[in-house]
């Protein structure tokens, strides 16, 4: 066999050294990396960099692309590797011990925390938040006082944690899951039962090898009533053998299609004790004589309360979505630079692909979408720390269910979006992208349980939709609701309305555009309303099928317009405070970020012609206008394009795909990695039975063939 150096010698390289066509992009703008960081970090980098500094330099963080491992030694890895970075932070967090509520509980901290293992392979970062968002976030907001102790065993790594809500049966309707803990007055614990197969818990993160401890979520049962779920603190394994314990069955969901480093599990309980203390009681407590009190009589109030209080897992998908996206978009857009296809006869160069404007069409609106989503979860961000610690005040209960109904709409627009962008990153380098190398095809399956997990995509917007129609049923009937996101609400109709610019100037002013989205809200909303308002007053109509019946072109297409307004709305005052210089940058920034805020609005606007053009609130002449207007901006965005993916995270060195090397060359790169791949130049390990003839095959007759 040739050794891979007789292969590299016999390797000649005759191309000249190419032009470093990604230099030339990238020098083409300046874009101001001090202002990039404000809005990715909101003044809190120096958490990044502290928790990216371990990536760097223990080499248990190896690239992803450069390690080619199974199931199980994937898992294994992933586990160590989130230990190890539990060591690395220890110091930080044990300085001061209050630091795990402070950074865990503030969206803007842990976004900054999270992004460095986010970026660096989403499976480790999950193993790290279900235990630590997750388990620990539901300790905290759901426990008191007796809890403590769990708080501090999974803190310094005693415990791994995990979160059992979902069942076999059971995911998205969560009223419908069927363990129970029964109170048992005599012994002063709870009972923790399966009643039967499909009701085991499933998909449970971490449960199938790591997790010692579980939140598990069951129906209170005391007597013969049912109080409806609540959580319970539920041991797993002994600590000492890593043994699952007497009474609970753990087994693995099996391979998955993403994130398959991550030990995803079925549980089931055969009547397991556990004490009474184990019960989070913050909100509703079993006294020891097996009273049932709580804080918040109506159950489904309840409920809706216990899972607000986990909502930390949808608004860090809101922010890293906007993140993800930035790091496909580096790949495919650094590589359109470097990549020649095809050119004009006689010329000496192919042309690069970002010079295509239907590349530039497929891959900048991804780039206009990344400062909208990420201006919306700086929103949300700041918010979230004002709203939530009212989270079990029910007089708050307007503020929490705008903030649920919003992060509901973001959480699914961004994630399908990101998923979106990612597929059309992996096209847009054709062959060399479907590459593992690439990393685009991680990052894409990866990403893909997003829209999934932390509540089924479908399933949120119809809440988001529930209280866009509570918003507007108040309006009609004259009251005025305190809220910080829907001024827009109009119930004066609009159906029938038509845009007011009156030139394409005008029609292309930002205000202008912002009423744009203001409009499609609001005739979407009005109609949905009125929908829902004839079939409820059809007595026949159960309410449920008059819901039902109003999802498709109402009430879904309602919540989606809401989350692209929302991003809208920042993206707007964002450049206005640039225009106006209250935030102070330079010339080539303003321009880009005005460029891609008219980019996003026109695009978005496009690609829902029809209800914009339904009673001819836009004219076809706008519609001429809007896809004129977004190819000069495509070839304007270009001479930004590649200095603003350079701004995103993560930097150079942790930086991991084949196809986008920052030094520019694209073949050295690729060449380079292939041939230090594992068995590049091997031969298949039993290749004496790829020759050997099929049973029934015939006697070999070369030679003998009749001419
Ligand atoms: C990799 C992975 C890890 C996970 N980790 C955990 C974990 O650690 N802990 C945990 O508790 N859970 C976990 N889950 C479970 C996850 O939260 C659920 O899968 C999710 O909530 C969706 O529930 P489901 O799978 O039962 O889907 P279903 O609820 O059955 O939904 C299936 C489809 O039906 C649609 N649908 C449902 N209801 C309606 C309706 N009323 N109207 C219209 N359409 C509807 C949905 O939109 C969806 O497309 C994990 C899942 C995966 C895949």
């Amino acid at each position: 066999m040739l050794s891979r150096l007789n292969i590299l010698q016999c390797h000649v390289t005759s191309q000249p050294a190419p032009e470093n066509l990604l230099d030339k992009y990238r020098k083409m703008s300046t874009i101001d990396q001090k202002l990039m960081d404000d809005i990715d970090y909101l003044g809190y980098k120096n958490i990044t960099e502290m928790f990216e500094a371990p990536l760097k330099s223990d080499p248990v963080f190896v690239k992803e692309t450069h390690e080619e491992l199974n199931r199980e030694q994937d898992r294994e890895a992933a586990v160590m590797k989130m230990k190890a970075m539990y060591n690395h932070l220890s110091p930080y967090f044990f300085e001061d011990m209050n630091r795990y509520e402070e950074v865990f509980t503030d969206p803007i901290k842990f976004n900054a925390l999270a992004i460095p293992l986010y970026m660096y392979n989403q499976g480790v970062s999950t193993k790290y938040t279900v235990n630590l968002v997750l388990f620990y976030m539901t300790v905290l907001n759901l426990g008191t006082a007796q809890h403590e102790k769990w708080k501090e065993s999974i803190s310094t790594g005693r415990d791994l944690g995990c979160f059992a809500l979902t069942e076999l049966s059971h995911g998205s309707n969560v009223r419908g899951i069927q363990t129970t803990a029964t109170y048992d007055q005599e012994r002063d614990e709870f009972i923790i039962n399966t009643p039967n197969d499909v009701a085991m818990k499933f998909w449970i993160g971490g449960a199938s090898k790591s997790a010692t401890v579980s939140a598990v979520f069951a129906n209170l049962i005391i007597g013969d009533k049912n109080e409806g779920p609540h959580v319970f603190i539920v041991p797993l394994r002994d600590k000492k053998t890593y043994n699952v314990l007497p009474g609970i069955i753990i087994g693995d969901c099996g391979k998955k299609v993403g994130q398959d480093n991550i030990d995803n599990g079925f549980i089931l309980f055969n009547n397991f004790r556990i004490p009474r203390e184990n019960m989070l009681n913050k909100m509703s407590n079993v006294t020891r004589e097996g009273k049932f009190e709580t804080k918040i009589p109506n159950p489904d109030h309840r409920l809706a309360l216990i899972l607000g209080g986990i909502s930390q897992g949808r608004i860090l998908i809101i922010g890293f979505s906007p993140r993800i996206i930035g790091y496909g978009l580096k790949i495919a857009l650094r590589f359109a630079a470097m990549r020649r296809q095809f050119g004009k006869p006689g010329d000496k160069e192919e042309i690069p692909l970002i010079e295509y404007p239907l590349h530039q069409y497929r891959l900048f609106p991804y780039l206009a979408n990344i400062f909208a989503f990420k201006l919306a979860s700086n929103e949300i961000y700041y918010n979230w720390n004002e709203i939530s610690k009212d989270l079990f005040d029910t007089k708050a209960q307007q503020s929490i269910g705008e903030l649920h109904a919003t992060i509901s709409s973001l959480k699914a627009i961004h994630s399908w979006t990101a998923m979106r962008a990612l597929q059309e990153c992996r096209e847009a380098c054709g062959g060399l992208g479907y590459s593992y190398y690439s990393k685009l095809g991680i990052l894409r399956a990866n990403w893909d349980v997003q829209q999934t997990w932390e509540g089924d995509n479908n399933v949120l917007l119809q809440q988001t939709a529930k209280y866009l129609l509570d918003v507007i049923q108040a309006k009609f009937k004259g009251k005025e609701l305190k809220t910080r996101w829907q001024q827009w609400v109009s119930s004066e109709p609009v159906e029938g309305a038509q845009n007011e610019s009156k030139t394409d100037e005008e029609f292309l002013q930002d205000d202008n555009l912002l009423k744009v989205f203001y409009h499609r809200s609001n005739l979407l909303l009005q109609r949905s309303a009125m929908k829902m308002a004839g079939k409820v007053s059809d007595k026949t109509v159960h309410p449920l099928d008059a819901w039902n019946d109003t999802q498709v072109f109402n009430l879904h297409h309602l919540a989606k317009s809401y989350g692209e307004l929302f991003g809208v709305m920042q993206f707007h005052k964002f450049i206005q405070k640039l225009k106006s210089g209250e935030i102070k940058t330079n010339a080539d920034t303003v321009e880009a970020m005005t460029l891609l805020f008219q980019l996003h609005c026109l695009t978005r606007i496009e690609a829902d012609l029809g209800t914009f053009r339904d009673g001819d609130y836009l004219t076809s002449e706008h519609g001429d206008l809007i896809k004129q207007t977004i190819l000069k901006l495509l070839g304007q965005v270009k001479r930004h394009a590649i200095a603003l993916v350079e701004t995103f995270y993560p930097s150079e060195e942790l930086f991991d795909s084949m196809i986008a090397p920052g030094n520019g060359d694209l073949y050295g790169s690729i060449i380079n990695r292939i041939y230090y791949s594992k068995d590049a130049f091997g031969k298949i390990k039993n290749w004496d039975q790829c020759l050997s003839p099929v049973a029934t095959a015939p006697e070999a007759t070369t030679g003998k063939s009749k001419q």
